[in-house]
């Protein structure tokens, strides 16, 4: 049976939920709470998490209940991530977060509205499925996942849709990083606009 999701968004597919360090992206090396959301239908071929895409696979658990397990946590920051946060209305989920002082991060393809009340937005485009063009000026952070040479000129083209004090990254796909990380390395130096990030957390084997 589908899962009926209300609109309100006080119930969201809950994947997993854990507390670790932020390894990706401006704020890495911050402890942070992760909330897993489930669903996903951006279809990236690399995707890290495709035990994700499928919602119906995930309990829907009350927005009340996920915060209370965050608050229990000396980190105050979390990271909602997915599958595709954005899937959901997420202004519920951040407005009893920010009543507890935790700072809110999101990680998104932006392929879906924009909801919720953000500290921090790390906006991660697709090819799959492009971002849409309203959510590009709230990025604070462009990321973008490096798994060819044609990705440097495809980031560039997204460069120019985000604000100016946005930060701009390049990420190597996992299963390429040994080629495309030399690469990424190389572009930084001659368009020092760009850092490179990486997913320290797979180098330090924590979640
Ligand atoms: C799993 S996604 C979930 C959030 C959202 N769906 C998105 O793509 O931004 C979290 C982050 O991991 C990145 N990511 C996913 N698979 C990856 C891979 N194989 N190598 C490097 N980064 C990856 C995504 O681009 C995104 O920045
Ligand atoms: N430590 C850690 N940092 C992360 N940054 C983004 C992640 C994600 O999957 O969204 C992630 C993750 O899964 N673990
Ligand atoms: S948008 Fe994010 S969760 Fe969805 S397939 Fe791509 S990397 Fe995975
Ligand atoms: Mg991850």
């Amino acid at each position: 049976m589908a899962h009926q999701i209300p609109e309100d968004g006080t119930l969201l597919p809950l994947m997993e939920e854990f507390y670790t360090i932020q390894g990706e992206g401006f704020n890495t090396g911050k402890a942070a709470y992760f909330i897993r959301l489930g669903g996903c239908d951006v279809g990236c071929h690399w995707c890290d998490v495709k035990e994700s895409w499928d919602a119906e696979l995930h309990p829907l658990t009350h927005a009340d209940e996920i915060v209370a397990k965050a608050d229990s946590f000396p980190g105050r920051a979390v990271v909602i991530t997915g599958g595709e946060p954005l899937i959901y209305n997420l202004d519920y989920l951040t407005k009893e977060l920010r009543k507890k002082n935790i700072l809110t991060f999101i990680e998104t393809s932006g392929a879906y509205p924009l909801s919720g009340e953000w500290d921090w937005i790390c906006l991660s485009p697709k090819k799959f499925k492009s971002p849409r063009p309203d959510i590009t000026p709230f990025a604070n952070e462009l990321k973008v996942i490096v798994f060819n040479k044609s990705d440097f000129e495809w980031a560039e083209k997204y460069a120019e849709t985000v604000s100016e004090n946005c930060k701009l990254y390049l990420q190597p796909e996992w299963s390429k990083s040994k080629e495309m990380t030399p690469l990424i390395i190389d572009y930084v130096m001659a368009n020092p606009r760009w850092e490179i990030s990486l997913q320290t957390h797979k180098y330090l084997n924590i979640p």
